[in-house]
């Protein structure tokens, strides 16, 4: 992204934002609360359109592409708040985001993109080791095998890049680090990720880059431990932990 900013009235709620992920690198968003990370996301995933700035993806210009064209060319995108349809199983939730990757309108190749759409579901709920549960009503679901389901559906469309808000966000403590771990194994399995999250301590050992935004604006972005270490961060944090 370069010069990303979105003007509402007179605030600047992302200001010039200004960075790359490299392909396989993993680069965590930090921030305060309130700091814009969310609407950054939502300027890369098009829900909002910037007031200046672009966005690329392998040198694609996507800037005024609308969101589905954007999935379509593999920007996949997590929300912050759970997004799976309760109503539906595991497995249709799964299965209908891979039939939305290769849509085809033609009659003749239905049967075999239906196979294909099945498959690549299967494969993603094992990904995300929630096979056993593929019958099962998403609704019913815990709130972490929830989140794992969200990265499955992800996954599920083949993204080229993987932006996740706060995929750990109402995940019971005990849960996080098997979903950390979960996460790594995406990431090492070759996809690069964007990640907005607020634990610093789940970034360590995650993360290549961590990018730190305040006020709209890019603060700092460097490895975690040189970003933890960073005085113009620890200052931006006062009154909440980093
Ligand atoms: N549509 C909007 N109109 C006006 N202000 C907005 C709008 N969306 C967000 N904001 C404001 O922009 C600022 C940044 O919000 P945003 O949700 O991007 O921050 P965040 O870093 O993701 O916060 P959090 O960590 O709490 O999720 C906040 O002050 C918010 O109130």
């Amino acid at each position: 992204m370069r010069g990303l900013t979105w003007t509402v009235g007179s605030t600047r709620i992302v200001d010039d934002v200004t960075f790359d992920v490299a392909d396989g690198e993993f680069v965590a968003v930090i921030g305060p609360n309130g700091a814009g990370k969310t609407s950054l996301f939502n300027l890369i995933s098009g829900l909002i359109r910037p007031t200046a700035g672009s966005v690329t993806l392998d040198g694609v210009d996507l800037t005024a592409a609308p969101p589905h064209r954007r999935a379509r060319l593999g920007l996949g995108r997590t929300f912050q708040s759970s997004s799976v349809f309760p109503a539906l199983t595991v497995r249709e939730n799964v299965r209908i985001a891979a039939a939305s990757r290769g849509s085809c309108l033609r009659l003749w190749r239905r049967a075999s993109a239906d196979r294909a759409a099945s498959s690549a579901a299967e494969a993603a709920l094992d990904d995300v080791g929630l096979s056993s549960h593929a019958a099962d009503l998403a609704g019913t679901l815990s709130h972490g095998d929830k989140r794992k389901l969200e990265l499955a559906v992800l996954l599920a469309t083949e993204p080229r890049i993987m932006l996740l808000d706060e995929p750990m966000a109402g995940v019971a403590t005990g849960d996080v680090p098997a979903l950390t771990e979960l996460i790594r194994e995406i990431h090492r399995a070759g996809r690069p990720v964007l990640m907005v999250e607020h634990h610093m301590e789940v970034l360590l050992g995650l993360a290549d880059r961590v990018a730190v935004m305040h006020h709209g604006a890019l603060l700092a972005i460097d490895t975690p431990a040189r970003v933890m270490d960073d005085e113009t961060v620890q200052h931006a944090y006062v009154g909440e932990p980093l």
